[in-house]
């Protein structure tokens, strides 16, 4: 029994994310929220589904478990994830303060550009409203890992790309997204080219696909996938099972378990990606990384580099 609402349901991952999200059978209640076109998208599902609600903010976020919010522009080809917050940040902003006033104990799953200042706003609305809980707040990175498995798949087509898991930590864009491929279990054996190869295409995979709609916006459909499946683990969490999901979370919802990824070069920093396992209450540990090699280690510290200004400029905008 739980109650999800989707803001940006109207978009084009809000669409698909919607579709997946009717097919959970753990989803009871399903809120659909846009400024646009939200009354065709949910008359179009009500015909192979019940139990919408579509139109108004606060109706839409009241009696809910989880929020999930794709709300926002995506890129064009030229343009970097930095380049949405001028738009982004405000409706994240928005949505997030009705979330606070009308369901202040649900878990927030971001996936608005730039993830790694859209989440750090979020924490500050849900500061200012008094209902903030950092075991309850997540920036969906869930794209980069479902692209880490597949990509080494392409690489050695013996690895099952479902089976294949790879950590990866940071934030969302460029070069804060830092996979982990030596710790990929199964291990895998990769050339240095190899890494190197992969590593850049999973920090950039968002651009190829920005690249090819050629001004049609971003990932859509890969990240709908990716959503429900972060969804989903949440889900199955909140039901009491164990499911770990990297994702980009406040340190402090686990300061213990923290500690190795801070010592790993995450130094300071608020906010990062990290492997969660998930609870009844969201965020119930950070799980041990393991040793990264030296390549990884410089990544990590470059990622490290670039969040603190990002992170910086949204608990500026949230504050302000
Ligand atoms: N975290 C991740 O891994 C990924 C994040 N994204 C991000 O997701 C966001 C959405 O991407 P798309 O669905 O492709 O964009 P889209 O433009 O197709 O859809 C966005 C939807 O948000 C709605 N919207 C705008 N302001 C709103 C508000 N105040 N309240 C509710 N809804 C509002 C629009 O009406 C539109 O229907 C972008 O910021 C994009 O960069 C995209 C792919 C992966
Ligand atoms: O590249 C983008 O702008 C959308 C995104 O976050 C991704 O596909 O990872």
């Amino acid at each position: 029994m739980v109650s999800v609402a989707i803001l940006g349901a109207a978009g084009g991952i809000g669409q698909p994310l919607s579709l997946l999200l009717k097919l959970n059978a753990k989803v009871t209640k399903l809120n659909l929220y846009d400024i646009v076109n939200v009354p065709g998208v949910a008359a179009d599902i009500s015909h192979c589904c019940h139990q919408l609600a579509g139109g108004e903010l606060d109706a839409a976020v009241t009696g809910i478990d989880l929020a999930i919010i794709p709300a926002g522009v995506p890129r064009k080809p030229g343009m970097t994830r930095d380049d949405l917050f001028k738009i982004n940040a405000g409706i994240v902003r928005t949505l997030v303060a009705a979330i606070a006033a009308n369901s202040p104990k649900a878990i927030v799953a971001i996936i608005s550009n730039p993830v790694n200042s859209t989440v750090p706003i979020a924490a500050e609305v849900l500061k200012a409203a008094g209902v903030y809980d950092p075991k309850r707040l997540f920036g969906v990175t869930t794209l980069d890992v479902v692209r880490a498995s597949r990509f080494v798949k392409d690489v050695k087509g013996e690895a099952d790309a479902a089976e294949l898991r790879v950590p990866v930590v940071g934030g969302h864009s460029g070069n804060t997204i830092v996979p982990l491929l030596s710790l990929a279990q199964p291990a895998v054996e990769l050339s240095e080219k190899e890494v190197a190869d992969l590593t850049h295409r999973i920090q950039f995979g968002g651009d190829e696909v920005v690249k090819a709609k050629d001004g049609a916006g971003s990932a859509t459909l890969s990240m709908a996938y990716a959503g429900a499946r972060f969804a989903d683990s949440v889900i199955r969490a909140l039901g009491g099972e164990t499911v770990v999901e990297p994702t980009f979370i406040s340190l402090s919802a686990d300061a213990e378990g923290a500690k190795e990824i801070q010592a790993l070069g995450a130094g300071d920093l608020e906010f990062f990606a990290v492997p969660v396992e998930l609870g009844t209450e969201g965020v119930k540990r950070i799980v041990p990384l393991g040793k990264p090699n030296d390549y990884e280690l410089a990544a990590i510290k470059v990622a490290a580099d670039e969040l603190k200004d990002s992170i910086a400029k949204g608990v500026e905008f949230g504050r302000a």
